[in-house]
């Protein structure tokens, strides 16, 4: 099984000045998440790097909670920015081949990973900034509200096609379970009421709507939009550079990140526990109540997601996924 390897997931190697960098990786070596950080600035950022969707599965939540649990302990670091190497998908949600067909041993810890990534970033005490290059579908758009802001592409990237028959990339976002035949389990969607109201809440959970950016940003999904079109050089701010992992070196004058990199900043100049006994007021009640629930949850999610009819749904999604990707 490809676990992450917990006792030597970091690989640190001293840069210039304040700046180190780790990675959290699977047993096969992949790279799945990519740290940098800046203990001058105060700030890291974790480079989500599980081709071909950053989909969530059982060893990609521990190494995201694994790597913000790295930042944590650094008391230099107060804020983090969340973001993709693939510049047109944040995270495509669920694994969903953690859902088809599952083993029995496997189903129950694969939801305690997602459960305990929502209690990691959700309750961190960090301020997590989601630089939501793409799509994030599902529990992407999960991972994003559990941040405290996001910053979403507004998809004027990478048009298709060319000339005046160039098609407009538009990334997507929305818990669009209904639409799998699955329900958001009551965290999550209680995390859309808490982001977007009730009402909205309710009309989105139905349908499974996935919001185009500036219905994202009308309705509260996101605080901000950017351009991801790349500015003059001139524009490059000081320090994102550095930050910037390898694999991501050209997005030093993406406006998107540097709007994300500048949020982080602020963030880390905010007395910190001010910043922390103020993230509590409005989030360690639905915190706890998710505790008190956990078991619960566990046991309902592998029961409803092992029923022969949700079975069937999730198995024509894929194939309809997989079809869809090989026609490109
Ligand atoms: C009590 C029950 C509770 C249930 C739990 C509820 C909580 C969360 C549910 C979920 O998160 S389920 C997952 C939901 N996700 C989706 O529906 C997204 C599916 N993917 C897409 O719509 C698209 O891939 C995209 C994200 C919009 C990107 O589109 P694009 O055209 O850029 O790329 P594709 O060609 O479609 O995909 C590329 C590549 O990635 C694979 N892939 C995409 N999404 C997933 C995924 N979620 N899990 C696994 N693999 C995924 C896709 O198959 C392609 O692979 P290849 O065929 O190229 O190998």
């Amino acid at each position: 099984m490809n676990t992450v390897i917990r006792s030597q997931l970091l690989r640190f190697s001293v840069g210039r000045g304040q700046q180190f960098r780790f990675s959290t990786a699977a047993a096969n070596g992949n790279d799945l998440v990519i740290g940098t950080v800046d203990e001058t600035l105060g700030i890291a950022m974790l480079t989500m790097n599980r081709p071909p969707a950053n989909s969530l599965s059982l060893e990609m939540n521990e190494a995201i909670c694994t790597s913000l649990k790295t930042m944590e302990s650094n008391p230099k670091i107060q804020s983090v920015i969340l973001s993709s190497s693939n510049p047109k998908i944040f995270s495509a949600g669920l694994d969903v081949s953690e859902l088809v067909s599952p083993h029995p041993d496997r189903l129950p810890k694969f939801w305690n990973s997602l459960q305990q990534l929502y209690l990691d970033l959700y309750g961190s005490r960090l301020a997590v900034v989601a630089a939501i290059q793409g799509h994030a579908p599902a529990a992407g758009c999960f991972l994003a509200m559990a941040c405290d802001y996001r910053i979403m592409s507004s998809g004027d990237i990478g048009g298709e096609g060319g000339g005046d028959m160039k098609k407009r990339f538009v990334p997507t976002i929305g818990l669009n379970e209904t639409q799998l035949g699955i329900a958001a389990p009551p965290w999550m969607g209680q995390l859309l009421v808490r982001t977007i109201g009730f009402r909205q809440a309710e009309l989105a959970l139905a349908m499974g709507t996935l919001f185009p950016p500036d219905r994202a940003l009308s309705i509260g999904l996101v605080d901000a939009i950017e351009s991801e079109q790349h500015g003059a050089e001139s524009t490059i701010i000081e320090g994102l550079s550095e930050l910037l992992p390898s694999i991501s070196k050209d997005q030093a004058s993406n406006p998107l990140m540097q709007k994300a990199f500048k949020q982080a900043t602020t963030f880390a100049k905010i007395p910190p526990h001010a910043r922390v006994a103020s993230k509590l007021v409005t989030r360690q009640s639905h915190i706890h109540d998710m505790i008190a629930t956990r078991d619960e949850d566990t046991a309902h999610f592998c029961g409803f997601v092992t029923q022969e009819a949700v079975q069937k749904n999730l198995i024509a999604y894929v194939e309809a996924m997989k079809s869809k990707s090989k026609k490109k």
